[in-house]
């Protein structure tokens, strides 16, 4: 049998993670055409590449369906409940950084806070008859911060992207969402709040604890850890 390992299949994710295992002495590539959806690993034998979204990453970690997978910490919170229970943080990699905040319109010159947006809320719930509207897609994280920390005046509204638009077209008051430089918040007139983030997430290699891990797998896990200069976690 095969150690599966999901990376993400294109783009800047797809491009560090290949450099980071490479780096490893772990050499991974796509394979076939350009636009097919294959890859080949060398320098470790028994591992199979599975290449995917980074989205559906978290899904096929908690499924068994592959054994370890690359994505964002991010994705893993928001997509999986108990995530810990799941899944293993095996090694933070130190690229695709980014910060998942909330932002309000930067002319709410009385909002810098949660507490701020908490009391805004309830004005705005009074003075409209509905609550306010936070635009995200990671429903999940933003819940619970949100609750941990107090607010709860608002209604989420699902936004899969160009979030920070959803405040000029007037289907949001205020966004969660992840940034890197903060151009599109600045560009869309949005104010991180000074305790507003969520989550600092990076690029992460989980090992999934629901696949079933064969003999000959854990063999593989080992080598792997071993040319990477990590501890395997125990199964
Ligand atoms: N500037 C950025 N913009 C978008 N995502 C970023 C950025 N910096 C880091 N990331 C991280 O990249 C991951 C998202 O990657 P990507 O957009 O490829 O996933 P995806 O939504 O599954 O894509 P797709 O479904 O189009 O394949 C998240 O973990 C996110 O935190
Ligand atoms: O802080 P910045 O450097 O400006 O980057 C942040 C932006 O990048 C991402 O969007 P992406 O380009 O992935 O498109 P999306 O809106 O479809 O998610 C994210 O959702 C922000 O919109």
């Amino acid at each position: 049998m095969m150690l599966k390992i999901g990376v993400p299949s294109k783009g800047r994710l797809m491009e560090k993670t290949f450099d980071w295992f490479g780096q490893r002495g772990v050499t991974m590539s796509r394979t076939g055409n350009e636009r097919e959806y294959s890859g080949a690993v060398d320098g470790v034998e028994g591992v199979e590449l599975v290449l995917l979204s980074a989205g559906e990453i978290p899904r096929e970690l908690a499924a068994g369906r592959i054994h370890l997978g690359v994505t964002g910490s991010d994705l893993v919170r928001d997509k999986l409940a108990d995530w810990s229970a799941q899944v293993v943080d095996w090694a933070a990699m130190g690229f695709g950084h980014a910060d998942l905040i909330i932002a309000v319109p930067s002319a709410w010159i009385d909002v810098e806070t949660l507490d701020d947006l908490d009391a805004a809320a309830a004005a705005f719930r009074a003075r409209h008859g509905h609550r306010l509207r936070i635009a995200t897609k990671y429903h999940r994280l933003v819940r619970e911060f949100l609750t941990a920390n107090g607010v709860a005046d608002y209604a989420l509204v699902d936004s899969q992207g160009a979030t920070e638009g959803t405040v000029k077209n007037l289907t949001a008051e205020a966004i969660a969402d992840i940034t890197s430089t903060g151009e599109t918040l600045r560009a869309n007139h949005l104010k991180i709040l000074s305790d507003g983030l969520v989550h600092q997430s990076q690029a992460t290699l989980f090992l999934s604890q629901t696949a079933v891990w064969s003999a000959a797998e854990q063999a593989v896990l080992a080598r792997l850890a071993g040319l990477m200069g990590l501890t395997a976690p125990a199964l």
